[in-house]
C-alpha cells in the first residue's frame, strides 16, 4: 500500500485547511445563527465583536485532526482506484483509469473520511459558533474553553452519541461529492494536458479550485443540515432526527435555506482545493 499518498493527502489538508479556515467560520455562522443580514454583516460583526481572532476560532482540532482526515480521503481514494485498475498513481497518466472508478474510488474515500472527520467536525462548529470574544475583561465565558473542554462536555452531557450528531448528514454530504471532486479534478486535467504528460502546476491549480467549487456546490444543502443537527442538544433537542430537521428549516425559511452559505463555500473551495491539489501532486512528484 503506497503510504506516500496519506502523507501528500495530510500536509496538502494542512495547507488548505488554514487557508480556508475564515470563510468556513462566517458559512457556519450563517448556516446555524439567524441574527446576520448576510455575510457582509457577519463579518463585520465578528471582527468588531471578536477581532481577527473570532475567523479562527475552532481551528486547533481541524488542524490536529486534518492529518487523518485527508491522509484517509486521499489515500483510501488511491488504494481503490490501485484496487480496481492495478494502476498506481504514477501509472495513470499513460493508463488513465475510468470515470466511473474514479467516481467509485471518491465515493469510498468519502465516506471513510467522513466518519472520521464527523467529531472533529461537531466540536469546531460548536466552537465557531461560540461568539464571546476572548481575553476581555467583563465580558461573558463562552459555554466551551477550547476543543479539549468542548470534547469533555459534550461527552458528559449528551453522552458519546453526541459527538457524532449530524454524522448521516456528512456522509451524505460527502459520499457523492467527493465522487465528484475527483471525476472533475481529473476531467479537467486530462482536457488541458497532452497524453501521457503530467499536468502542469497551472492546470492542477486550476483543476483543483474547481473541483472544489463543484462539489462544494452540490454539498452545500447537506452542509446546512449538518451543521444544524450539530448546534442541536448545546440547548436541548429541536430536531428528531436529519429528516425533521430538513422539513421543518424548509417550513420556517423556504427552499433559500438549502443554499445557505453557498456562495461562501464556493469562495473557499478554489483556493483551499487549488492549494491542497497542488500541494498532492508535488509531494508525490518529489517522493517518485
Ligand atoms: C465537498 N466536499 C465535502 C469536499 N470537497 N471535501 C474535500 C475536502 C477538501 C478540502 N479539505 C476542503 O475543505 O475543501
Amino acid at each position: 500500500m503506497p503510504v506516500e499518498e496519506f502523507v501528500a493527502g495530510w500536509i496538502s489538508g494542512a495547507v488548505g485547511l488554514v487557508l480556508g479556515h475564515p470563510f468556513d467560520t462566517i458559512k457556519v455562522r450563517l448556516q446555524t445563527q439567524n441574527t446576520y443580514r448576510g455575510i457582509v454583516d457577519c463579518i463585520l460583526k465578528t471582527y468588531r465583536h471578536e477581532s481577527v481572532l473570532g475567523f479562527f476560532k475552532g481551528m486547533s482540532f481541524p488542524i490536529a485532526s486534518v492529518a487523518l482526515v485527508n491522509s484517509v480521503l486521499f489515500g483510501v481514494y488511491s488504494n481503490t482506484l490501485l484496487a480496481l485498475t492495478a494502476t498506481s498513481h504514477q501509472e495513470r497518466r499513460a493508463q488513465p483509469p475510468s470515470y466511473t472508478n474514479i467516481f467509485i474510488a471518491g465515493c469510498t474515500g468519502g465516506v471513510l473520511q467522513a466518519y472520521c472527520l464527523a467529531p472533529f467536525d461537531l466540536i469546531k462548529v460548536r466552537l465557531q459558533n461560540q461568539t464571546e470574544p476572548r481575553m476581555k475583561i467583563g465580558s461573558s465565558e463562552p459555554r466551551y474553553r477550547g476543543p479539549v473542554h468542548c470534547a469533555a462536555s459534550i461527552l458528559r452531557e449528551e453522552g458519546p452519541q453526541g459527538l457524532f450528531r449530524g454524522s448521516w448528514a456528512l456522509v451524505l454530504r460527502d459520499t457523492p461529492t467527493l465522487g465528484m471532486y475527483f471525476v472533475t479534478y481529473e476531467g479537467l486535467c486530462r482536457q488541458y494536458t497532452p497524453e501521457g504528460q503530467n499536468p502542469s502546476s497551472t492546470t492542477v491549480l486550476v483543476a483543483g479550485g474547481f473541483a472544489g467549487i463543484a462539489s462544494w456546490i452540490t454539498a452545500t444543502p447537506f452542509d446546512v443540515i449538518k451543521s444544524r443537527m450539530q448546534m442541536d442538544g448545546l440547548k436541548g433537542r429541536k430536531y428528531r432526527g436529519m429528516l425533521h430537521c430538513m422539513a421543518s428549516s424548509f417550513r420556517q425559511e423556504g427552499i433559500r435555506v438549502f443554499f445557505k452559505g453557498m456562495t461562501l463555500n464556493s469562495a473557499r473551495a478554489f483556493p483551499v482545493n487549488a492549494v491542497t491539489f497542488l500541494s498532492y501532486e508535488y509531494l508525490l512528484s518529489l517522493w517518485r
